[in-house]
């Protein structure tokens, strides 16, 4: 039988943690806050910006919200965040992605302050991971190594396959994982046998973006699958990049969609905003 792995319920621990930390630094009169900017409506971002906020209440971080239209010129995001940057009250600066098609993503990420970067985006945060400084850590692959430690799955030594090379999720997944001691392979759309190379991993990472794309021809018997997508399949129901019915009894330990990797990304946001006092 397969260890399903309960992501709320390893988010909710990291929580209550970080909850007594800002509780305690409240104490000595440190406050933490969030400046959290959406651009447009797009639905699933009001979702996941609500949850951040929710999350913020919950753990005792201030949050600031900015909510521009979807029409908003990038000189006038980047002159928020420029003002963001400046704002001795401010810690974190989140700009919920994907931003509307007329804004550069990119210079929006490299204006942020690599000081106030909670995502982890920024190409100093993400080269500092690179060679093994101290820095923000891109939330959602974080979020993974602490569902593998914290269910007790050990990585030293292990085949790590890494399925995605996104500088969101992948790219900073094979850097932890090889932090971590772990044997790192990243595949992506050009590579060949993806089957058999997929099989090679005692981990595979699926954050390929395709539904119910890994069946069980992909994975080694007993591995331990952690899978990045969120999708909605042919009856409207959640599901990620594995099919999970069909391999679940192929596998050692699995993370279930939703409640699996999702919630460990806003626990990790809230981790980083709890860090970022200690940068500034
Ligand atoms: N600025 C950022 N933008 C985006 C990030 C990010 O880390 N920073 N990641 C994703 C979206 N995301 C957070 O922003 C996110 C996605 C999913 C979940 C989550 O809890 N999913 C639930 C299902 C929720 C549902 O009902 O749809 C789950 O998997 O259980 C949280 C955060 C892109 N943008």
């Amino acid at each position: 039988m397969a260890q399903i792995i309960d992501g709320k319920k390893i988010s909710n621990e990291i929580k209550e943690e970080l909850k007594d930390k800002v509780l305690s630094l409240k104490k000595d009169g440190v406050e933490i806050t969030l400046a959290v900017i959406q651009v447009g409506n797009d639905p699933a971002s009001s979702v996941y910006v609500g949850n951040k906020k929710k999350a913020c209440e919950y753990i005792g971080i201030k949050s600031l919200s900015y909510e521009l239209p979807e029409e908003t010129k990038e000189e006038e995001l980047l002159k928020l965040v420029e003002e963001l940057n400046k704002d001795k009250k401010v810690n974190g600066i989140l700009v919920q992605l994907p931003l509307p098609k007329h804004i550069h993503e990119d210079k929006i990420i490299e204006t942020i302050s690599p000081l106030k970067d909670v995502d982890g985006f920024h190409p100093q945060s993400v080269g500092r991971l690179s060679i093994g400084q101290k820095g923000f850590v891109s939330c959602t692959p974080a979020g993974i190594i602490q569902l593998l430690k914290r269910s007790g799955i050990s990585i030293e030594g292990k085949e790590c396959v890494v399925i995605g090379r996104s500088n969101i999720v992948g790219k900073p997944m094979s850097m932890l994982l090889l932090k971590e001691n772990g044997t790192v392979t990243v595949c992506h759309s050009k590579t060949k046998n993806l089957k058999e190379v997929a099989k090679r991993g005692d981990i595979l990472i699926a954050a390929i973006g395709k539904p119910k794309f890994i069946n069980k021809e992909y994975i080694k018997e007993g591995a331990v699958v952690i899978d990045v997508g969120i999708h909605r399949d042919e009856n409207n129901k959640l599901c990620g990049d594995v099919d999970f019915d069909d391999v679940v009894d192929h596998v050692s330990a699995i993370t279930p969609v939703p409640g699996g990797v999702g919630p460990m990304t806003i626990a990790m946001l809230m981790h980083n905003c709890v860090d970022s006092i200690e940068l500034l």
